[in-house]
């Protein structure tokens, strides 16, 4: 793992964070796969959990975040709830390891207590934002959050395009943030890669969710293909003010 120093922004004090989504890794060896996303200088584990009902893919759960605990990953590990109701899984993540719990608020029926069971349980809480919904979800809850996530595709596949229109939505989340005071991260999910990646930053966001873009095309051919990539976004952003 890097040190901070080394992973602060070049504008502010907020480090980029660089989250690998391991939905596109390859599952029959992801211990090693995330060992060498991290050895190749990646920050946070994205760990996309999707269940056959609020979106139309199935992945993985508590027991493969367990999992990679006891592999050995010491990094932190951002868990995407694509799950609907979603209370019930939180204390069950927690106990494997999470360190962020995210979630979409049309999947809870009380999002206010969502976001205080998910602290409770020792986590850092956030908010999920699909393309079309609305930020008026941040109203009256935005000191009971550590990360608004705003998703750059529809939720449910890797390995889609970037929806342009996030680019607005992104500046504007920024502001708010700004003008809460509030320490909030503001991550962004769907189509990030190398060649976006800067203005992506440049429209507000710190946290950058890349699947394709990280263990896509290359990785087979390329021994060294994490190290370069990762090195590749972290040149894209060099400079870029927020
Ligand atoms: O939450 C997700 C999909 O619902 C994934 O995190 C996201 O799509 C990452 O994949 P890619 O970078 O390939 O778009
Ligand atoms: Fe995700």
């Amino acid at each position: 793992m890097r040190a901070l120093p080394e992973i602060l922004g070049d504008t502010d004090m907020t480090p980029d964070l660089i989250a690998p989504s391991i939905l596109s890794a390859n599952f029959a060896r992801l211990g090693e796969e995330v060992d060498n996303v991290l050895a190749a200088g990646a920050d946070i584990v994205h760990f996309d959990v999707m269940d056959n009902h609020y979106v139309p893919n199935l992945t993985i759960g508590p027991l493969v975040c367990e999992a990679l605990r006891k592999h050995g990953v010491t990094a932190p590990i951002d868990v995407h709830l694509m799950v609907k109701p979603v209370d019930r899984l939180i204390p069950d993540f927690a106990a494997a390891g999470a360190t962020y719990i995210t979630f979409h608020p049309e999947a809870s029926e009380h999002i206010d207590r969502t976001l205080q069971l998910i602290r409770n349980e020792g986590c850092k809480s956030g908010l999920v934002f699909n393309p079309a919904t609305p930020l008026s979800y941040l109203d009256h809850v935005l000191d009971k959050i550590d990360m608004i996530l705003l998703m750059s595709v529809n939720p449910g596949f890797g390995g889609q395009s970037f929806i342009p229109a996030t680019f607005d939505k992104l500046r504007r989340v920024r502001r708010i943030i700004d003008e809460s005071g509030l320490d909030i991260r503001l991550e962004i999910d769907g189509g990030v890669k190398a060649d976006n990646i800067a203005e992506v930053k440049a429209a507000g966001a710190d946290t950058f969710v890349s699947g394709s873009g990280i263990f896509g095309k290359g990785k087979d051919t390329d021994p060294h293909h994490y190290d370069s990539i990762i090195r590749d976004m972290r040149a894209a952003m060099a400079g870029v003010s927020r």
